[in-house]
Order: C-alpha cells, then structure tokens, then sequence
C-alpha cells in the first residue's frame, strides 16, 4: 500500500497566480512555503510561474499562453513535476496532463505525499491513505496512466496501482474499509485517553516545523522526532510531564499549515482529539518567521474548525534566538515603519497586552532561553486547572515560588 523510499531530488517547477484576493507579497510567501514543501517531499524547485488573473481559468488554471510557456520550459528543462499551489479541479489537472507531459500536482497532493512519506504507525497510515483515497476519487477516470505510476516519486506515493487501474467502486469500499479500521483504533485511543485519568492534559500546537516537537523534548525529556522539514510529527505522543510536584500530560501532535487539506483534518481526527479534549493550549510560534502572523491565523483557523478555539491557550514565542527584525537607516525619512521593524521587546508588548501578562511567553527551546518564565507560567496554569477541578486538592499544589523553596530545602 504506502511506500516509503529515499529518492532523488526530482526536478520540479511550481505555479501561483495572483488575483484579488492573493497579492503578489502574498502568492511569494505561499509559494516559499510551496518551495519548502516540496523540497520538504523530496524535489527541487528550478523554476517559479506567476501570472496575473482575475479568476483562475476554469480548463487550465492559467491561462493558454501561460501554459504554453511552462510547456516550453518543462521540455527543455527536463522537469518531470509541475506543482501548482492551489487545489486543481480534477477537469483542470485532466486538461494541464494531456498538454503538459509531466506530472502535474497540486498542494494537497503534495501535502498528501508527504504525510504518506513520514506515516509511521499503523494508524497514521491508515488515516494518510483515507485522505488519499479521498481525493482520489473523483479524479479516478484515466488520470494516471500505469505507466506514469510506474515512474514513481512525489504524489505517486500512496494507494497502489491496482486501485487506480480499477474502478472507483473499489475505491470507494477501501475508503469504507479504511473508516471502519479507523473507527475501531479511534476506539481504542478514546479508551485509551479516557484511562488516563484525571491529570491535567496540555497540547501542544502549532503552525508546522516552529518547534513543537523541540520543547517537548526539552521539558518533557522524551525523544520526538525533530527535524528541520515540515511535518515531522504525524503521530500524537503523550508524555508525563512534572514541573515542581504538579504532574500533567503534555502531548505533541501534528503541525497545521496553511491550505491544509479538509480530506486531512477529517481523517486525522482521532489526532486532532488530544487537542480536543485538552484542558489548556500551548500555541506556539516561530517568531523569527517572517510570516508568523499569518500562522497564527491559519492555526487559529484550523482550531475553530475543530472546535478549539476557545480553551485556555499561552502563546509561546519561540525561536528568539534567531529573531531578526527590520532596521531603518536614521537619515533615511521614506521608509515606513512596519511590524516587521518591531524589536523582540516590541512583540513582548503588544503580545502581552494581547492577550494577558502571563498569556504569552517568548523562548528559544533549542537554547533553553527563558525556560524558567516558561515552566512558572505553565506550572500556574495547570495548577489553576488543576484546582478548580480539585478544589479539596489545593495543598498539595502551593505557588511555584513556594514549591521551589520547598524543594531546595528537601534537598539540604
Ligand atoms: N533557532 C532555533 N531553532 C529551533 C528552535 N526550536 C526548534 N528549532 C528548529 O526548528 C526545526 C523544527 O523543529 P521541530 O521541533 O521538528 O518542529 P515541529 O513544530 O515539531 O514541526 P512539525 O512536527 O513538522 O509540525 C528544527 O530544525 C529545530 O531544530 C529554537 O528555539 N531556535
Ligand atoms: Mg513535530
């Protein structure tokens, strides 16, 4: 079923338009992260394609001009995969194939691959293959030939060729064999959660690669896999963590993205229900992000959608280490300042006056700056938490400062 291979970096090309909704400052964040993704998936992106339009066209996604343009290029250039950013139609994707002769993807396709490179459990893959599945199907008829599957790599990677050769009823009874094996582990995970007790329960969450699976090593002493592509985390990990007396369970889970595929979000839903039934939030950020902003929409985005949106929630700032702001040459009198030219000192307050004094902190994980801010505010809130719940329990949890002295005197 899924594969999982080291390949070369396959040559790619990426497409974006801008229109009204998408101006040209934003279509080239979208299509770094697009770049990122890619490389993230395997490929190297040799060319970037912009066009102007007010809509997209309906048969090509860009115009015919354009298209021949790309054509042009993928010829001369040996570029076996073209990406678009945006979600094609499965007529566009259809209609781009019988032009272009090269794969033709798009974001969610990648997005897809990728999530089918990185499955690691059982479970995960299981739920990699549904989304694929997913949209698969209404893109079933002749769009991959057997022999075009046969060249394998980026977005060829997930339910095998048999599937496509054959009609979509099959298809279709795998995507409800593969729900109900979902249902059945979803079971067993809620049972699973619901065993855990009464401890607190804390998640981390986040736009993909700011560093979650970083801070959770770094507090929880656990070992999750962190690595500077996105989407390294698909699978939730839980782990026990102690800050002074006060245990809590902290879980790591997959990084939202921008654009995510709704076959995605619904298929990981059992991963997205230890952000569910958290009790409070750690929403980090990668500050030194030049579009940190934007993540944090899309991430709130993605909780609304889930749901979420209104728990208990400390943002984390991390990455100050590498936070690099704008400056603006004092004889200079043109340039406007921007959030881009705030200082770290800036972003603390306007953050803090945001959303609360003790609602944001600002860390580095990789170098353990301010971890002492961090595990104080935490430890407060999960206390608090902890007891409104247990209001008989309150003794046991004094103020952290407290429970510090506390402990050094124990170990006089
Ligand atoms: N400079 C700097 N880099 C960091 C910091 N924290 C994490 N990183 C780096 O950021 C990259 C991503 O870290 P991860 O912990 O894998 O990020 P993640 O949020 O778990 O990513 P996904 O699992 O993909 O959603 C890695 O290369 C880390 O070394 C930090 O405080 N400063
Ligand atoms: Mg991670």
């Amino acid at each position: 079923m899924l594969e999982k291979e080291v390949i070369n970096f396959e040559r790619t090309a990426i497409v974006g338009i801008i229109t009204q909704n998408q101006s040209e400052e934003k279509l080239n964040e979208y299509l770094d992260e697009l770049e990122f993704l890619t490389f993230t998936a395997g490929g190297e992106v040799m060319k970037r394609f912009t066009q102007k339009m007010e809509r997209p066209n309906p048969k090509t996604f860009v115009g015919t001009g354009k298209i021949d343009e790309i054509n042009l290029f993928v010829k001369e250039n040996n570029i076996s995969t073209l990406i678009f950013d945006d979600e094609l139609s499965p007529s566009q994707q259809k209609n781009i194939s019988r032009i272009i002769d090269c794969k033709i993807l798009d974001r969610t396709n990648l997005i897809l691959d990728i999530f089918a490179q990185r499955a690691e459990t059982s479970y995960a893959r299981t739920q990699v293959e549904l989304a694929q599945c997913q949209y698969l199907l209404p893109r079933l008829s002749g769009l991959w030939t057997h022999l075009e599957r046969q060249k394998g790599g980026i977005g060829m990677r997930g339910p095998g060729e048999t599937e496509i050769e054959t009609d979509r009823r099959i298809v279709r009874d795998r995507i409800s064999l593969l729900k109900e094996k979902i249902k059945t582990i979803d079971k067993q995970m809620s049972i699973q959660r619901s065993n855990r007790g009464a401890m607190v329960r804390v998640a981390l969450v986040g736009y993909t690669n700011v560093g979650k699976s970083t801070l959770m090593n770094a507090i929880g002493k656990s070992d999750v896999f962190v690595e500077n592509k996105l989407f390294a985390t698909l699978d939730t990990t839980v782990r026990k963590v102690v800050i002074k007396n006060l245990p809590f369970l902290l879980s790591d889970t997959v990084g939202f993205i921008r654009k995510l595929p709704t076959q995605l979000v619904d298929s990981f839903k059992s991963t997205l229900d230890e952000v569910r039934e958290a009790d409070l939030l750690l929403h980090v950020v990668d500050i030194s992000h030049p579009d940190f902003e934007d993540h944090i929409e899309s991430v709130n985005q993605t909780l609304l959608e889930i749901k979420s949106n209104d728990k208990p929630t400390i943002m984390v700032f991390n990455k100050i280490d590498s936070y690099k702001h704008l400056t603006i040459d004092e004889d200079d009198l043109i340039t406007e300042r921007t959030r881009r030219h705030y200082t770290l000192e800036e972003w603390k307050q306007t953050w803090m006056s945001n959303v609360g004094q003790d609602k944001a902190l600002f860390i580095s994980a990789t170098q353990k700056e301010n971890f002492e801010e961090f595990r104080e505010i935490v430890y407060e809130a999960v206390r608090q938490i902890h007891i409104t719940r247990f209001p008989y329990n309150k003794f046991l949890y004094p103020d952290y400062k407290d429970a510090i002295e506390k402990d050094e005197e124990e170990q006089e």
